[in-house]
């Protein structure tokens, strides 16, 4: 019998971005309303060992803001620097989401802050939370925060906080607390609702779900956002150790990457693309110039361009999918 296979083959776009993008460390991307890729990285600083004491408090005050613009706009296809803001603001940038009005909402894990940045750029953010660089776990601190969803629905913003804390935060659309869930991993056995550095957020908002890179546990966990409660995980053994970051598209796919292999281990990293509601595997993908070092963030269209960056590789790549219709005999 024949059987058409629709699997999807995903590369690289060669020769993209083509031009110097003067990019350091990528820690978020996301993509506006008019499908430009929005590029938030660390210009001259970086994340390394000496960048905060075992109190999680910031060492390099002294270095001052990055100088650099932080935030670049990327018109898709030409590759255009349509906008550059985000200068004289940041430490360590970290996670960047677009909510449906167009606004930026970054996190800055050396600030221990969430802003809320008009698109057009105007400096002064249009909403803080937390406490500039102190670390901390009530309403008003977060620890090292990672990323930021935004409900189209109803406005309320869910932060995952982050790398010295192990909860999801919500609130509501001027800022104030919600609620909270999760707590730390247990030695042994990660318990649902559990963390080891919450890293990346998506909302799949068809299915109602907001899904969490669970760094450390090396698994995504999806929740009902009003509630927090567990909905299910999805692992598989070759994420290995560490998924970084996860990004849904409307039309059911569910995108992810995971961390290089430590010595030893099989997994490589890669990227996979997954069916949201199974959960399995449709294909995995490797750039095809240079290799993922620290994939950190990815962001998917509607029209499946997936972008991917690179934290240790200071690098963006772009990727399209092909409808690969295979006939197989079974
Ligand atoms: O994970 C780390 N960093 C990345 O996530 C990042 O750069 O966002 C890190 C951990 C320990 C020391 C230094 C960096």
């Amino acid at each position: 019998e024949e059987v058409l296979d629709q699997g999807l083959n995903i590369e690289e776009v060669a020769d993209w971005p083509g031009i110097n993008l003067k990019l350091g460390q990528v820690s978020g991307l996301a993509l506006d309303s008019n499908n430009n890729l929005v590029i938030f990285h660390r210009g001259d600083h970086v994340w390394d060992a000496n960048s905060f004491n075992s109190s999680y408090v910031y060492q390099q005050k002294g270095l001052g803001p990055i100088k650099e613009n932080t935030i670049l706009v990327i018109e898709a296809s030409t590759s255009t620097i349509l906008h550059s803001t985000g200068r004289n603001m940041f430490y360590l940038p970290h996670g960047l989401s677009i909510d449906n009005n167009g606004n930026y909402w970054v996190t800055d894990v050396a600030l221990h802050q969430v802003f809320k940045l008009a698109s057009n750029g105007a400096e002064s953010p249009l909403l803080t939370l937390g406490r500039a660089l102190q670390p901390g776990s009530d309403n008003y601190h977060f620890c090292q925060p990672t990323d930021v969803a935004v409900d189209p629905a109803t406005g309320n913003i869910y932060v995952s906080d982050g790398y010295c804390n192990s909860r999801i935060v919500q609130f509501f659309p001027n800022g104030i607390f919600v609620m909270q869930w999760g707590e730390e991993t247990s030695v042994g056995h990660a318990k649902p609702g559990q963390f080891s550095i919450p890293h990346s957020l998506t909302l799949a908002s068809d299915f109602g779900q907001l899904c969490v890179a669970d760094r450390e546990n090396g698994r995504i966990q999806c929740f009902k956002p009003e509630t927090g409660k567990f909905v299910r995980e999805i692992k598989h053994p070759s994420f290995g150790r560490e998924v970084f970051a996860v990004a849904y598209t409307p039309g059911g796919l569910l995108y992810a990457v995971n961390g290089k292999p430590y010595p030893g281990d099989r997994e490589p990293v890669q990227a996979f693309v997954m069916n949201f509601s199974t959960g399995e595997i449709i294909d995995t993908f490797i750039p095809l110039r240079k290799n993922f070092e620290m994939p950190h963030d990815i962001v998917a269209s509607e029209d499946r361009l997936v972008y991917i960056g690179d934290a240790h590789a200071n690098t963006v790549w772009k990727f399209t999918s092909t409808e690969k219709m295979e006939h197989r005999s079974v």
